[in-house]
Order: C-alpha cells, then structure tokens, then sequence
C-alpha cells in the first residue's frame, strides 16, 4: 500500500505520539507531552529549529520523524533527529523514506552535526545508523528499582540530611520563601549540578524563564521536587519525581544534582531515599531514572539502592562540532 509523507502540525500531535510510543514503548508520549516539547522549542529565545514529518498508510499513522536543536546543548549547526516505525510497519523502507527526507532537510538547513539514536537490542536501528555515517557518542541506561523490592529500614541512618540542612519540598520552599525566590533557589542548584550531567556537547546556561516552563510539564509534581535547603535558603541539592504519560505506576526521576561544593556529603543519597519514601507513599511500583554510562557517581549511588540497569539508549552522531566539525 503507498505510503506518503508529509509535514506534521499540532493537528497531529495524537498521532505522532502514539507512533513514538509504539516504535518506544519504554517512553510513552501523549498528545499533552509532545505539545508541551514542542512549544517550549518554538518558545525558546534561541529559536531553535524544529521539522516533523508523517508518514501515512491507507489514512493510518505509521511512521514519523523529526529533527530540531536541543536548546540545552544548543549549536547553529547541530540537529537531533529521530525516524521512528510503528513494528507492524517495518520492513517496507518507510523508515529509509522518512530518513531521506530527513537528510534532505539538514542538507538543506547546512546541519554539521547530527545526533540520533536507538536501543542496543534494536540491531536493525542500529545498522540503519551506521550506513548513514553514525558512530557511538554515549550509552545512556533507563535504570529501574522496584519498590516492591526496596527495604527503607537499613537506610534509616543515611536517610538524615547533614546538620544545618532541611528536607523541603517545592511547595513547602514556596511557603517560606515566596514563590519567585523558591523557584530560583531550585533553578540555581539545577542549573549548576546539570552542567556535570556527561552530554554528548557543552551544556547551553539555562535560563530562569526557561527552566520555569518546566511546571506546565503535564508530568511534572510540584510535590515530587525535593530540596535540601540551608538555613540561608539555597538549594545544596535536589531531586525531581515526574508521573509517567502512560503508566500510573511508574513515577520518572528528572535530575538529581548536589552543588559542586556540597558533594560527597551524603546529599544524593538522602534525597533519594526521600524520593524513595514519596514513591511508596504514592502508590508507585517503579521508580524510573536515565543514566549515561559514564556517569560513575550517580550509578554508585543507584546501583546501592538496588537500581537494575536496563537496556542501554545508544546515543549516535555523525560529524562533531565539538571536535571541530567536520
Ligand atoms: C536522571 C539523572 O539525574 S542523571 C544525572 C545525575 N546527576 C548529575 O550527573 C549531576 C552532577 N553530579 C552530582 O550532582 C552528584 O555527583 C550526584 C548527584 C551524582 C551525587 O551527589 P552527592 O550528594 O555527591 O552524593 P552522596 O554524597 O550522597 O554520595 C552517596 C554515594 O554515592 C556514591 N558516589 C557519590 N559520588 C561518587 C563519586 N564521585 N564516585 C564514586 N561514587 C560516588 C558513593 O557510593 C557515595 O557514598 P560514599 O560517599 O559513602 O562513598
């Protein structure tokens, strides 16, 4: 049966959703999800580019792809990109059609730098880089606890901030503070800690309107940010709980960060346990995290509270902007 492609708009975001979230079950998106990524690229001060295309069979959704620039590690010339088949529908070139297209467009746009990627058990994807001209830049795991499994008792002790720290969330942070001052205490400490988080490019500063966008997250619990605070008000360190678009049984980690000048003091730890402790609260059987494979203090910490890395994302790049381009 034809396939045809074309441009994708809001109209379409159930659409391409629901293609993301088959051809990725581990990360599902909702029509809520994509439209809030979206506009946060089309709002974004550094006007970042944005292409979506989608691919159509006998008037059903099979394929998409897109390609944008990530404002968090943002250069003129860099693009991700992305061509995702729903498994019913692989095999048919759908996905080499989609690339071209994709291709054509970077060309078009004088792209020197592409990232794109796939799970290591997906053979085909994989190949499919590699022809392209991809190599292997960073293996990112989804690291997983169950809760079911998670024991709080021997952890009592390291569950307890330092003296002269407090354990608060965001809404309570707020109510001492004042709303403005709360959220740039938590954008201070999240803007720093991110900067040591391994990417395949130099961290973009992120800006406080920018970083506020994030409460409008259709995931995003404002009671699921936990802070360490001092006695001034600063945040020493954090974590972020987020609900999952398709799994009410699953809660996601954002970041979890510890200011460079407050590491190795037990930090990460307590907040984790307290992170813990609300997912069970909640109900949660899960408790999902993203972790670069390189990144050795943050899997010390997971794989000690009994996180089970799962298959690696592997992340792929093609010219290298940060290695002079090519
Ligand atoms: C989904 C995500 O958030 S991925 C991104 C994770 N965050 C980052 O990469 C941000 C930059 N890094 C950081 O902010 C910090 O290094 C963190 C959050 C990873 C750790 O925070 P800290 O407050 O320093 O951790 P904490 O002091 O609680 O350490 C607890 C345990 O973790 C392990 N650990 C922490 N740092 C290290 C390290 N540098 N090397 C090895 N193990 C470490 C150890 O087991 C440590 O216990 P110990 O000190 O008794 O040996």
């Amino acid at each position: 049966m034809t396939v045809t492609l074309r441009e994708a708009g809001e109209a379409d975001y159930p659409a391409v959703a629901a293609v993301m979230s088959a051809a990725n079950p581990r990360h599902a998106w909702t029509a809520e999800t994509l439209a809030h990524e979206t506009q946060g690229l089309l709002d974004h001060p550094l006007r970042p580019h944005l292409f979506q295309l989608l691919a159509e069979q006998g008037g059903q959704a099979v394929g998409a792809a897109l390609t944008y620039q990530l404002p968090g590690m943002f250069h003129p010339d860099r693009y991700q990109a992305e061509v995702m088949v729903v498994p019913q529908a692989e095999g048919q070139g759908i996905g080499s059609m989609l690339a071209d297209a994709l291709e054509a467009h970077l060309e078009s746009r004088g792209a020197r730098e592409v990232l794109a990627g796939t799970y290591e058990d997906h053979p085909r994807g994989l190949a499919f880089l590699a022809r392209r001209g991809f190599t292997e830049a960073l293996r990112v795991f989804d690291n997983v606890l169950d809760l079911g499994e998670f024991d709080p008792a021997p952890w009592a002790e390291q569950a307890r901030l330092p003296d002269g720290l407090r354990l608060l969330s965001l809404p309570e942070l707020m109510a001492e503070r004042g709303e403005d001052a709360a959220w740039r205490a938590y954008h201070a400490a999240y803007a720093e800690a991110r900067e040591d988080v391994p990417r395949t490019g130099e961290a973009t500063p992120l800006l406080y309107g920018v970083f506020r966008q994030r409460e409008e997250h259709p995931g995003f619990l404002p009671g699921g940010v936990l802070l360490a605070v001092t006695d001034a008000g600063e945040v020493a360190a954090l974590t972020e709980l987020y609900g999952d678009a398709a799994d009410p049984g699953r809660l996601n980690t954002g970041l979890t960060g510890t200011r460079r000048a407050w590491r190795r003091q037990g930090l990460g730890l307590a907040l984790k346990l307290a992170a813990l402790d609300l997912a069970r609260q909640r109900g949660a059987r899960s408790l999902w995290t993203g972790n670069a494979s390189t990144n050795v203090p943050m899997l010390a910490l997971n794989e000690r509270l009994g996180f089970r890395p799962q298959l690696a994302w592997i992340e792929m790049r093609r010219g290298n902007l940060a290695g002079g381009g090519v």
